[in-house]
């Protein structure tokens, strides 16, 4: 029998799937005592021999679908699994203490890790325990005979089913094999489904129980759209589903006609609608829906992406292609916004308690000047291909903000004194993602060229609930008036200095949000490039002159989240032009 699973809709479409289990096997034994030592050695080397052989598969498909760069990593790991200092030290172990192959890799390792753990004055060797610790969990994986996941090995369709998923993670999934995801854990702004948005990946997130829900093979339908997984669907829902695949293909269908045509309201209103990027690869989407503009260039997968700092012309490439793509067309790009869930290997931070309270984004950027000074000049240099704007992440005092805008004029005016060429006048402005900043809009308003509105961590902020932990996800509240009086603030300061302002937060691409913020006279709607057709479609029905009093009524006479959308939601079927 069928069984219906509840989740949080991340990510809009339909899949129907086995499931794909991506997790951690239990790798846990005991040690023995061997007595037939030649056969414990040969179990070994054949564990190794199977890992060798299941590492060159992995290289040769990531070489193939993520690049030469990201599959070195695999040849590291053969060369490891090669080093008789390891791999040797491993059967020596079991010859001489006469232990089964699980306890000598586990005491090798073990040696090996806390070896290079060590050496604390070279971080290329201590990054090798990372490597040695893979390296031994494959080995493991084939001694105790249980499969290690591997996304990159996927090659058939399949719904991958974990208890997360980190933003590499879900960077390396194959869209053509993966149809969707359903995690355990994890809200609708953590970054790796706001990944699967621009993937297109259709996903449910803090379902959970689904990895102890079904197993490998279990039939799955994922429906993205209403955050539902059916476990085992009989006939009728797989009928059920169809249709509704099918009535969402249509919806889509009519929505791509509007691919060319600018963003007009019933009443004759030009709002500008920009996509989110995280990376140059994703200038294809841009294009296929038609946004007018990038509004957010989340610059940090650069940095995530690469295995040490991005060096100032590699960087500057990045940039340069993203400008050159856009074709004069404005392009917001946000200083590196590290910390909380997005880490680099190469940049130990410290533990904290908090991590999305603590160390990160403009914080770590006026503290390492060194990284945040070669960011600035790689994208000076490449302001001359494009219209750049400048955006500064997690802005919370007026005096962090002329501290970063004072080392961006230093650079201009070391690039001016070498003779390089850069625009002088670019727009420099600052995410609103702090309710310091959206309290104190006035006084920032004076100062930056513009605003964005972050809600993701606007709304993480204000109502004090972690974005990524499921058992908070309720107070997700896009449409709580504490919410919108914030915004509403931010946007009148703004407009009462002529300055403009957007959103890059996930509630600009929000159907419930956008008859809201058009009312309150939001400028720039910047969401994941697949929501661009529906939101253009959404404003062509609409007539912002009937739009006041649905907003005066949301910040003053609601009183809850569920009252908004409500509102709205009447509000839009009643007035659809
Ligand atoms: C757009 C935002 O930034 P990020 O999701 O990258 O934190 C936000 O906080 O709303
Ligand atoms: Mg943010």
């Amino acid at each position: 029998m069928s069984t219906t699973l509840k989740g949080i809709a991340a990510s809009d479409g339909f899949a129907n799937a086995p499931a794909y289990m991506l997790v951690q096997p239990d790798l846990s034994f005991d040690k023995k005592e061997i007595t037939d030592i030649d056969a414990e050695v040969e179990r070994l080397q054949d564990a190794i021999k199977q890992s060798d052989d299941e590492l060159t598969t992995i290289r040769d498909i990531a070489k193939e679908s993520l690049g030469e760069e990201e599959s070195q990593v695999f040849d590291a790991h053969k060369m490891i699994l090669a080093d008789p200092e390891f791999t040797g030290a491993v059967a020596t172990q079991v010859k001489t203490d006469q232990v089964n192959a699980e306890q000598a890799l586990q005491d090798v390792s073990d040696k090996f890790i806390a070896m290079f753990e060590a050496m604390t004055d070279n971080k290329y060797m201590q990054e090798r325990a990372a490597d040695v610790r893979d390296v031994s969990k494959r080995v493991m994986s084939h001694l105790l005979g249980v499969k290690l996941p591997s996304p990159a090995l996927i090659d058939q369709e399949v719904i991958v089913v974990a208890h997360d998923l980190t933003p590499s993670d879900t960077a390396q999934l194959n869209k053509k094999y993966v149809k969707a995801f359903i995690t355990d854990i994890g809200g609708r702004t953590a970054h790796s489904a706001i990944m699967a948005r621009s993937l297109e990946i259709p996903a449910i997130v803090g379902s959970d129980t689904i990895t102890k829900d079904v197993q490998d093979g279990t039939p799955l339908i994922v429906d993205g759209v209403n955050g539902e997984a059916v476990i085992n669907p009989d006939a009728d829902d797989v009928k059920k589903y169809q249709q509704l695949a099918d009535n969402y293909a249509q919806e889509k269908a009519e929505w791509a006609k509007l691919r060319d045509a600018k963003t007009v309201t019933a009443d004759g209103r030009h709002f500008e609608i920009a996509a989110n990027i995280g990376t140059p690869k994703d200038l294809a989407g841009v294009k296929e829906n038609g946004a007018e503009a990038i509004g957010l260039y989340r610059t940090e997968f650069l940095y995530m992406d690469s295995s040490e700092l991005p060096s100032e012309d590699d960087q500057y490439e990045a940039y340069k292609e993203v400008l050159k793509g856009m074709d004069g067309k404005p392009v917001v790009v946000r200083t590196m916004d590290i910390g909380g869930d997005k880490h680099l290997p190469y940049l130990p931070l410290p533990e904290e308690m908090n991590p999305f309270l603590g160390y990160r984004a403009i914080r770590i950027s006026l503290d390492r000047q060194d990284i945040f000074r070669t960011q600035l000049r790689a994208l000076l240099r490449a302001s001359s291909f494009g219209k750049l704007r400048i955006m500064f992440p997690m802005i919370a005092t007026v005096q962090e903000f002329r501290q970063a805008k004072g080392i961006l004029q230093e650079e201009m005016a070391k690039l001016n004194d070498e003779g390089i060429a850069f625009d002088a006048n670019l727009e420099v402005g600052i995410m609103i993602e702090i309710p310091a900043a959206a309290v104190l809009a006035d006084q920032f308003a004076k100062e930056v060229d513009f605003f964005s509105i972050g809600t993701n961590d606007l709304i993480q902020y204000t109502m004090a609930a972690d974005r990524g932990n499921e058992h908070v996800s309720y107070l997700y509240q896009p449409y709580n008036p504490s919410i919108l009086r914030l915004i509403k603030n931010v946007i009148d300061c703004a407009h009462r200095e002529g300055k403009w302002v957007g959103m890059c937060g996930e509630a600009a691409g929000d159907s419930v949000m956008v008859p809201l913020l058009l009312g309150m006279g939001l400028d720039e709607y910047s969401m994941s490039a697949t929501s661009v057709l529906r939101v253009r479609s959404l404003m062509k029905h609409l007539d912002t002159n009937e739009l006041q009093d649905l907003v005066e009524q949301a910040l003053n006479v609601s009183l809850t989240n569920a009252d908004n959308e409500k509102l709205v939601n009447d509000f839009v079927a009643d007035h659809r032009k």
